[in-house]
């Protein structure tokens, strides 16, 4: 590899760049591109009926403005154009917007396409780069600028023919310098100045400028310099909507939206997921899922991935990365240790209704269909609050971290023997058999308990037969009767209960339905320490049991 090979772009120099110091506040207008950059990507282009999938979904959705495709590149282009037309397709909020070159056959076909459309954005561009001024058009500055001018003239001229016929179309002018991001930034200005003046854009009756970085070729922070020197420097900027579209060469394409938005940039081109020409379009979800998590509106409903990925997969044929953005599988997903850690006892924090505070998790999963139950999966990098999550999760119960720490290594030790994941189901094994959750042969056949003062008394009959003893609780009572009985010193170090909600509950169900109770005692009888599980109808007899338990 020889870098001498390559250059850095030139990009203008600022001195009072003044994208750095802003904020966002409020979506861009969205345009999905999928249907025509996306489109044009795939080997096997999309048929008539997957476009009409994509489009049903991406109207779902809340796109606005949607560019359908190339109408004069093909005829299943041309059908689709139709389709939406003739089947009265567009709801009267949503704009379509076709591409075309700056080809007077090709824009004549543009608008044979669009007949009857009641509002469209005739999108139109040529390139302006260096490299392809050079080396493809073989053409000076002078002649790609008039190319330029002659593109937005024709499309003038047959939106007017057009009207002729269709007097209710409204249209809409945009112009692309293609490759605007490898383009002297004051000659970008110049063609973009000159196309306004063929168009003649009002404050009313704005034109777009889309500056594309059909090729990322530089990083992120100067492109956004690029685009507020190219804000700065234009004439009758109020007239015009800046619209962007980037892509993603060097990674950088959502970066080089978001920084772009501060530069001044009003309106966003890209696609679902960044399905586009090599490394992808700017991906919509990736920058507005990036505003929600500031606390934006995104103004794009993003909440089911379930419901549109599948589309998107179906008509691309690429399967989601499963660590994409906000949406990838395993994206909510922590296997390692202190990360369980922390998200469990943020989780346990979190208030409803209350600014969302959990390390290790930018937005709560459940904002975009996901439940808790995929986010902590226990493997042999997990620690005791993976394994402490998932049983609380799965089975309701609340470890203290005695009982943590106890059961810490043998849930290593599965993980470890298994090699992967370890199922929520095998995790709950290995706890009920260390615990012997399952075989229980103490049984409980009465108990009283009687306070006196500060003490209690307790009574109960343990397989058949009858204990007593008197402590300041109900566990101290326990033990002075098991003293009386064996002659042993018993100390309770810890102990805690919970109710316990059987699997059937839902989590967010009626609580206390088939509640049982849940003991975990951590003893200490002649200098040897034990923790004690045990479950039965109530706390006292589930104390009781994990108790004996412990002592047997
Ligand atoms: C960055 C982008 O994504 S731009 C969008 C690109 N998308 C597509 O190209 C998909 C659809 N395109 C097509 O199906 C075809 O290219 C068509 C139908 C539009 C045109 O096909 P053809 O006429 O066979 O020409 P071809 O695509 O080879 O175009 C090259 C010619 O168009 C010229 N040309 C290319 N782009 C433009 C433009 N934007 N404006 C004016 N002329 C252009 C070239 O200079 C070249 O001219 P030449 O034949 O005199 O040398
Ligand atoms: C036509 C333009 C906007 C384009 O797709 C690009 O430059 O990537």
């Amino acid at each position: 590899m020889n870098p001498i090979k390559y250059q850095r772009t030139p990009t203008p120099q600022l001195t009072n760049r003044q994208w750095p110091n802003k904020f966002l506040t409020q979506a861009p207008i969205w345009v999905s591109v999928d249907l025509r950059d996306g489109n044009q990507a795939l080997a096997n282009p999309m048929t008539v009926d997957q476009k009409l999938s994509l489009w049903h979904q991406l109207i779902a959705m809340g796109f606005k403005t949607i560019e359908i495709g190339f109408p004069s590149a093909s005829q299943v282009e041309y059908d689709f154009t139709r389709r939406l037309i003739e089947d009265n397709l567009i709801p009267d909020d949503v704009t379509i917007q076709v591409l075309v070159q700056a080809r007077e056959h090709l824009i004549e076909r543009t608008y044979e396409s669009l007949q009857g459309v009641k509002q469209a954005v005739i999108h139109v561009y040529n390139t302006t780069s260096i490299v392809q001024r050079e080396n493809v058009f073989e053409k000076s500055k002078d002649e790609i600028k008039a190319m330029a001018v002659q593109g937005a003239k024709w499309v003038k001229e047959y939106a007017f023919k057009a009207s002729e016929t269709n007097p209710n179309s409204q249209w809409i002018f945009q112009y692309s310098p293609e490759s605007f991001s490898q383009t002297e930034t004051d000659y970008a200005v110049e063609v973009c100045q000159a196309v306004m003046d063929v168009w003649q854009p009002t404050e009313k009756n704005k034109c777009i400028l889309n500056l594309p970085a059909t090729v990322e070729s530089t990083s992120p922070n100067r492109f956004a310099d690029q685009v507020e020197y190219f804000i700065n420097h234009l004439q009758n900027r109020e007239s015009v909507l800046i619209s962007i579209h980037t892509h993603n060469d060097r990674g950088c394409a959502v970066a080089a939206a978001e920084l772009s938005l501060l530069a001044g940039a009003d309106r966003i081109e890209g696609t679902l997921l960044g399905n586009g020409e090599r490394t992808g379009n700017m991906d919509i979800v990736t920058l507005a899922m990036n505003l929600f998590s500031e606390g934006i509106d995104p103004e794009l409903d993003l909440s089911q991935p379930n419901n549109w990925v599948p589309v998107v997969e179906e008509v691309t044929q690429i399967k989601t990365h499963p660590r994409h953005p906000w949406v990838g599988d395993v994206v909510y997903t922590a296997y390692s240790g202190s990360h369980q850690d922390a998200i469990r006892k943020c989780l346990l924090k979190q208030k409803p209704n209350t600014p969302w505070n959990v390390a290790y998790l930018p937005i709560d999963p459940k904002d975009i269909g996901r439940d808790y139950e995929a986010i902590i999966r226990v493997n042999s990098q997990s620690g005791k609050a993976g394994s402490a999550f998932v049983l609380a999760q799965e089975y309701g119960l609340n470890l203290p971290k005695w009982v943590q720490l106890d059961f810490a290594p043998i849930a290593q030790k599965l993980a470890e023997k298994q090699g992967g994941v370890v199922s929520h189901k095998d995790l709950y094994s290995a706890f009920s058999n260390q615990y012997g959750l399952q075989h229980n042969d103490i049984e409980i056949n009465h108990y009283q308990l009687d306070r006196e003062g500060d003490l209690e008394h307790l009574s109960i009959q343990v397989n058949g037969e009858v204990w007593k003893g008197t402590g300041t609780g109900t566990l101290s009572a326990l033990c002075d009767a098991w003293h009386k009985r064996t002659g042993h010193n018993v100390d309770v170090i810890d102990y805690a209960e919970h109710a316990l909600h059987t699997l059937d509950d839902s989590p967010n169900g009626e609580q206390g339905k088939n509640a049982q109770a849940m003991a975990y005692v951590y003893l200490q009888q002649d200098n040897k320490r034990s923790v004690s599980v045990a479950t039965a109808r109530d706390t006292v007899s589930a104390m009781v049991i994990a108790l004996l338990k412990g002592l047997n």
